[in-house]
């Protein structure tokens, strides 16, 4: 039977590791992690993430081909294959701060294999990493190896959270980079195995090593770039008249430019976005190339100027200040179906409001109070590391919103800003509300008030 441990049992570690084993009965899969509050949620009825479908997976095979544990080294040390899932985050200071990947936890991952291997193993990279890390791994391994064979392979994760199992069940592509040595193709060959149980194989891309790391940092950066584009375009709608969604839609009709990832929003966030282009403009300036990093800076440049100016919205409507002002904020996750508050934009326009003294009180079914309270008290790339554990899986409340009650409750005149383009405005109007939407043409109360900053 193959063994494969997966170290890191987070976000991608926990659902990636539940799919493996539903679509491969025969394969042990055990996902390990240091933080023994994550395994016992994994190993009870309220898991440490809420994505659709997890639950379901999950139950399927835990206990009888999936396993969640904290005997890192035990599991390492049975493996044939080893997933390193751990956080990548950006560093806080030395070298780098601010941008660069800190690997500490990888590289810690990496000398704990080499330390407990008693018999050849493929180390799979799954965390996102910069370029050429393959190769600082390898070395890591090579020097400790007392005569086992190490093979290093590079498979990046490409699920969206909120979409997880949906995306791992049907991959757009999975993505294999390996050594060009006949060592290096047997490992790649042997991973593609265990995805050819459910992925077809035209849908199974091998690449060389470097080819494979880049391709993660470039898919995220691309898909970054187009919400920046569309975001910058929204500004200008709001300046013209025009519409942003019809705009998007008129484009994306284009299959050129295709209608995926152009929904205007108050900014993009996540965990991965800024931190993967960060990281990817730090390779940049590293390698000598200024104009590329700054080309990519630039995309999150337009996303905290979009988070600023959705703000500048709100204060500069309510007669330029909402010290004292009462704010309510549905939804506090980066986006829906995730109790995931990593750089979710809703931090940035709480502490923009709170900054203007409002009184702001937040409602999200999925995220708990407390995280809301740390959040909010976190110094910037502070959440993405171990220490800080991410909210126990919520009570999934549904909870239909009666705007009329609402309306009547509240003082005049009333506002809803809507940073996601959901609410129905022309029926809010209907009732009494002044509605911006991001990118839509302005009430008029909204086009009186002082131009933004
Ligand atoms: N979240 C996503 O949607 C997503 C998608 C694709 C790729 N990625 C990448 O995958 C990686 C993991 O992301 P995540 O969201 O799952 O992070 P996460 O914080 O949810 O999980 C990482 C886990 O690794 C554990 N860990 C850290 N060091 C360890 C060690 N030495 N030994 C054992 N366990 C250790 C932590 O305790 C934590 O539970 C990152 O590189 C990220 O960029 C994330
Ligand atoms: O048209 C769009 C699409 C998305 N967003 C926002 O962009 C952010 C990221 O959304 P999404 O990409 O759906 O979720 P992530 O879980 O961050 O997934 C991204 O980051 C992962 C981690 O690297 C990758 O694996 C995925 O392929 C990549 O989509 C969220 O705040 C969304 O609200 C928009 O504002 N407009």
């Amino acid at each position: 039977m193959v063994k494969i441990c997966c170290i890191g049992a987070g976000y991608v570690g926990g659902p990636t590791m539940a799919v493996i084993a539903v679509k491969c009965p025969a394969i042990e899969v055990v996902v390990v992690d240091i933080s023994k509050p994550r395994i016992d949620a994994w190993n009870s009825d309220k898991l440490p993430i809420y994505e659709p479908g997890l639950d379901e997976v999950v139950k399927a095979c835990r206990g009888k081909n999936l396993f969640f544990s904290t005997d890192v080294e035990k599991h390492v040390a049975e493996a044939d294959i080893i997933f390193v899932s751990v956080n990548t985050p950006t560093k806080t200071r030395g070298l780098g701060a601010g941008k660069a990947a800190d690997l500490t936890y990888w590289e810690s991952a990496a000398r704990m294999i080499a330390d407990v291997s008693k018999s050849d193993k493929i180390v799979v990279e799954k965390s996102t990493v910069p370029v050429k890390t393959a190769e600082a791994i390898e070395k890591i391994l090579t020097h400790n190896s007392k005569g086992i064979n190490y093979q290093i392979l590079s498979n990046p994760e490409f699920l969206a959270e909120g979409t997880a199992i949906e995306d791992l069940f049907k991959p757009d592509r999975v993505l294999i980079g390996g050594r060009e040595t006949p060592e290096g193709r047997k490992a790649v060959q042997a991973l593609k195995e265990v995805y050819a149980h459910w992925v077809p194989e035209e849908n199974i891309i091998t690449t060389n090593l470097w080819s494979a790391e880049l391709s993660k940092l470039a898919a995220n950066a691309f898909l970054a770039q187009r919400i920046s584009s569309v975001n910058a375009m929204s500004a200008l709608c709001e300046a013209t008249g025009a519409n942003v969604s019809e705009v998007s839609y008129a484009i994306g009709k284009d299959s050129r430019i295709g209608p995926k990832f152009l929904n205007a929003s108050v900014g993009f966030g996540g965990s991965c976005f800024q931190k993967d282009i960060l990281n990817l403009v730090y390779i940049c300036e590293c390698n000598g190339l200024p104009e590329v990093a700054n080309y990519w800076k630039q995309v999150i440049k337009i996303n905290d100027y979009q988070k600023s100016r959705f703000v500048n919205r709100v204060v500069s409507s309510m007669f330029n200040t909402v010290s004292g002002k009462k704010v309510a904020i549905l939804g506090f996750a980066f986006k829906k179906d995730t109790g995931d508050t990593r750089e979710t934009p809703a931090i940035d326009v709480c502490k923009g409001l709170l900054g203007d003294k409002a009184h702001v009180s937040i409602y999200d079914p999925e995220v708990t109070e407390d995280q809301i309270q740390r959040d909010l008290a976190m110094n910037k790339f502070d959440w993405d590391h171990p220490m800080h554990l991410q909210p126990a899986s919520p009570s999934a409340i549904k909870q239909e919103l009666d705007y009329q009650k609402i309306f009547d409750n509240m003082q005049k005149p009333a506002f809803i800003f809507d940073g996601r383009n959901v609410v129905d405005a022309e029926k809010l109007r209907g009732i009494g509300f002044i509605v911006y939407s991001i990118g839509k043409p302005l009430d008029a109360w909204l086009k009186d008030m002082p131009a933004i900053a």
